[in-house]
């Protein structure tokens, strides 16, 4: 971080203020003379090898420089060579696979006589299956080339499936299940596979194996022609990924980019700021209620749970004081799902509560619908999408803070849900909301990451923001509408939730089919509660509110409003993204300003946690 510019100590409160914005400018200045300097000495997307077209395309898409990862691998994919790609999450793999892709396919187009495609991508949920194919889509699109991508979803009827490959696509995304099926079914003929195959990529390669997809990549492997360049991309290493190597790659060169080493120091991002609250169990509520009604942190907020019920407790406590937000989970149905990330990214809402409890979703099954039950017929389960993935992959736009309401099960899924912010070059903050019952897995992800304040740059710090005051005062009104969200109200909101959700989904298909930009025909963060929400519960009234917090309050305005993202969340070009030195939670602390000068939020100690 950039060394602070020393100013003389004031007494009076306008001069600390005064003090306070030149230090935060000083820092901004400093950081974004390195930026520059940083900028200045990276390749361009040129320099790369890669096609005007796509060069072009890219600077449509507001991407200018390439990404440490993409530096790397787009030239050795241009070579042909087999890849093994691990880099922390947000770090642009898909596109250091995409681009490559397709200028080969560029290249080989013309002579096109396949009968099989020639490239195929395979992920391990539908949603990054969606996610990657409309990538390619619009970059197809933008350099107005003759390349033919279709998506092949296990959910797509036979007659679907057969459709769509009958319009002999260059390049299909899909799941290797998906896949299997129609080489089974002969829909997708193996030898005119064998004669077309020049591409295979496995993305987020480590989890394919754990989504239970092994005897299907097995059994593609005799498919794949030997010339086939297979690349791997991966966010962690891991014995599955070695599997798969070992599997699928046959040339022998087979490379482990240089830029990433240990979880520790490559797989979260460096410029996402972690922070935790350490509580009780009692008290989460409130505190995430005054993370969010105090605008404490930056929005949009992805707020992860471990069960489908806290999803809905969590979006009715919140609906009462007025604050909208949306939820995703494994039993909506696909379009639902689909539509509500596209929601989320564009801006639509600022909250939205995920569902993760890091486990396979046939797990999930068996644990929310325990067999020797009575089946009641008002609530008969609906099955959880084995394909659903929300944690890995999922390129949620713009995510400027990730709060874990319930702690994962392993700091791999820790890792995996703080990489949903702080993307490519942006930046971001976590908030961890630890309850006692929590911290054996807390403490073990601090080990991983660095217990050291001062040297470890993953360090997780106490959440210098929120004092205890400030959680006091809400105290009443939140307990109070805590007590209002009865377990009966959660799970008639999920069933009314899924209902709608199921009706409008069929809906969905078939408009978006007409009209794939429209995103408003259905709001995913309406109102669930049958209770009218109060209005005297939508404000906090200044009485409240200790001088403390509104002056923590001012400060995270102030930074939102030089993000330009004051009031607006729709996504801006990545040279107004904000930097990390404009994150307030770096140069703010709740407790005197003179403290924060010294250490910023670092410095902060454990005293926060103990109050609460
Ligand atoms: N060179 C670039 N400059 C700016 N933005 C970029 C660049 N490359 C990719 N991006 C953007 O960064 C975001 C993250 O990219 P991507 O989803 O490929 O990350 P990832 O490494 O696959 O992450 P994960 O492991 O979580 O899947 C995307 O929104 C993408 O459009």
């Amino acid at each position: 971080m950039a060394k602070r510019k020393r100013i003389p100590q004031n007494d009076t409160v306008e001069e600390k203020k005064e003090q306070e914005k030149e230090e935060y400018k000083a820092v901004v200045a400093e950081e974004e003379k390195q930026e520059e300097e940083y900028d200045d000495d990276k390749q361009s997307f040129e320099e790369l090898g890669l096609d005007a077209r796509l060069v072009r395309a890219l600077s449509k898409k507001s991407i200018e420089k390439p990404t440490p990862i993409q530096c790397v691998a787009i030239p050795l994919i241009l070579e042909g060579k087999d890849l093994v790609a691990r880099a922390k999450t947000g770090s642009g793999k898909t596109l250091a696979y995409l681009l490559p892709l397709l200028q080969k396919l560029f290249a080989d187009s013309p002579s096109k006589t396949n009968l099989a495609p020639a490239a195929l991508i395979l992920v391990p949920t539908r949603e990054l299956c969606q996610q990657v194919y409309s990538e390619v889509t619009s970059l197809i699109e933008l350099c107005r080339v003759q390349l033919k991508v279709v998506q092949l979803k296990s959910t797509m009827s036979a007659s679907d499936l057969k459709t769509s490959l009958a319009g002999l696509p260059d390049i299909v995304v899909s799941t290797p299940a998906c896949v299997q099926k129609c080489l089974k079914n002969g829909m997708l003929q193996a030898k005119a596979l064998q004669a077309s195959l020049s591409v295979l990529v496995l993305d987020e390669a480590d989890l394919l194996l754990s989504y239970g997809y092994e005897d299907d990549i097995k059994a593609l492997t005799a498919y794949v022609p030997k010339r086939c360049q297979c690349l791997l991309m991966s966010a962690t290493s891991s014995a599955d990924v070695e599997k798969l190597k070992k599997l699928i790659l046959h040339n022998p060169y087979i490379l482990t980019l240089p830029e990433v080493g240990d979880v520790k120091d490559d797989i979260i991002p460096r410029n996402v700021q972690q922070f935790y609250i350490s509580c009780s169990a009692r008290d989460k509520l409130i505190h995430i209620f005054a993370l969010l009604k105090l605008e404490l942190v930056q929005k949009k907020v992805l707020i992860f749970v471990n069960s489908i019920d806290m999803s809905f407790r969590l979006k009715l406590f919140f609906e009462q004081f007025g604050i909208k937000s949306a939820v995703l989970n494994a039993e909506l149905p696909q379009n639902s799902r689909l539509h509500i990330l596209e929601e989320f990214n564009a801006g639509l809402f600022d909250y939205l509560i995920a569902t993760d409890d890091s486990q396979s979703a046939e797990e999930q099954n068996a644990k929310e619908s325990p067999a020797p039950r009575k089946k009641s017929k008002k609530h008969s389960k609906q099955k959880l999408d084995a394909e659903f993935g929300v944690v890995r992959g999922i390129d949620f736009k713009n995510v400027h803070t990730v709060i874990n309401y319930d702690m994962p099960q392993t700091a791999e899924g820790y890792v995996h849900r703080i990489g949903r912010t702080g993307r490519a070059y942006n930046t971001g903050a976590s908030v961890s909301i630890v309850i006692p019952e929590e911290m054996e897995i807390f403490e073990e992800i601090k080990s991983i990451l660095g217990e050291n304040e001062t040297e470890d740059s993953k360090f997780i710090a106490p959440f210098p923001l929120l004092s205890k005051n400030a959680v006091d005062s809400l105290r009443y009104r939140a307990e109070d509408v805590a007590r209002s969200i009865t377990k009966i109200a959660v799970r008639e909101s999920r069933a009314q939730d899924l209902r709608n959700e199921i009706l409008n989904s069929e809906k969905l298909k078939a408009h978006f089919q007409d009209n794939p930009k429209d995103l408003d025909l259905l709001k995913h963060d309406k109102v669930l509660s049958k209770k009218e929400p109060s209005a005297h519960l939508r404000n906090v009234p200044e009485y409240l509110l200790d001088p403390t917090t509104k002056e923590a309050c001012k400060i995270v305005k102030l930074a939102r409003a030089a993000m330009g993202n004051d009031g607006s969340t729709r996504r801006k070009g990545f040279k107004g993204k904000f930097k990390k030195s404009r994150n307030p939670l770096k140069t703010f602390s709740a407790e005197a300003p003179k403290r924060a000068h010294k250490g910023g939020m670092k410095k902060k100690g454990k005293n926060q946690d103990d109050g609460h």
